[in-house]
């Protein structure tokens, strides 16, 4: 079993709902990744989300598209990546990382050169937000053998045929993205990501994870009281911009919104 189904067993069992945050490696210096990960795992993130930087980030708004050029300024690369990766799971050999990031970088690495460094690593998920499932079966050849769970996005207008079609390429756990934009986006309805869960909930018995919009605990936790997974990115990546003049502040900050977070889901 992957560490990422291993883990939402694991939850499952306690009736708790995984808290995921994002942070772009490297940013906004490549020494405070690793160590950022390991203060968000003591905060209550029970998988990690990492960012892999790149130079056009068509997803992202601006908050994280900024981060991806604060990393990309230290020169940060795919491999340095992984580096990241092998280093934090010297310490930690069971919270799940998933690399977040766009098709270029790994196409230039290669599917089967990365599926085995991500490997050797200890990556566990890959979302690669511009490879749509129907064009995914090269990577997904070199990702499954390897227990690498490919993680792939839904959104208020996908449809049932395609929702089908996710779900039955997906492993690990399906993300739904809540609002129709860009990451760091302003309004989640809940009710309507209440609907949403539920119907792709009809296709599926993988968890769902719900991102985009969450801003605050209040908000982890309604979201929480309908999916399985709370991802949350910008709202940590603003801090980590606000405080990348002083860096040895940044885990603290970013430690002390995720156990708000953490707490407020634990309510439920
Ligand atoms: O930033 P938000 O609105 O909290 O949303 C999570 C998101 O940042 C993270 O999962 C993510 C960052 N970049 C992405 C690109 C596509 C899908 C998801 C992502």
């Amino acid at each position: 079993m992957s560490r990422i189904s291993n883990c939402f067993k694991q939850l499952k069992e306690q009736g708790r709902v995984a808290l995921i945050p994002f942070v772009t490696a490297g940013d906004p210096e490549p020494g405070i990744t690793v160590p950022l990960m390991h203060a968000m795992v003591a905060a209550g993130a029970d998988i990690i989300e990492l960012g892999v930087p790149f130079s056009d980030p068509m997803a992202d708004g601006p908050v994280i598209q900024r981060a991806s050029e604060r990393a990309l300024e230290h020169g940060v690369s795919l491999r340095d990546v992984l580096a990241m990766v092998h280093s934090f799971r010297e310490q930690d050999q069971t919270t799940p990382v998933i690399l977040m990031g766009y098709l270029n970088p790994i196409e230039v690495m290669g599917y089967e050169g990365f599926a085995l460094a991500a490997e050797e690593a200890g990556v566990d998920g890959v979302l690669t937000v511009d490879l749509p499932p129907e064009e995914a079966d090269d990577l997904l050849s070199s990702l499954r053998p390897r227990d690498i769970d490919p993680i792939f996005l839904m959104a208020p207008t996908t449809t049932e045929d395609r929702m089908q079609r996710i779900c039955d390429t997906a492993s690990g756990f399906v993300y739904y993205v809540s609002v129709k934009g860009i990451t760091g986006a302003a309004h989640l309805a809940i009710d309507e990501v209440s609907a949403m869960t539920d119907r792709i909930r009809r296709h599926t018995q993988l968890p769902v994870g719900v991102g985009f919009g969450i801003k605050d605990a209040e908000m982890a936790r309604s979201v929480a009281q309908v999916s399985d997974a709370v991802i949350v990115g910008s709202v940590l990546v603003r801090r980590i911009e606000e405080l990348r003049e002083t860096p040895a502040a940044i885990a603290p900050a970013v430690a002390g919104i995720l156990s708000d977070m953490r707490h407020a889901i634990d309510l439920n």
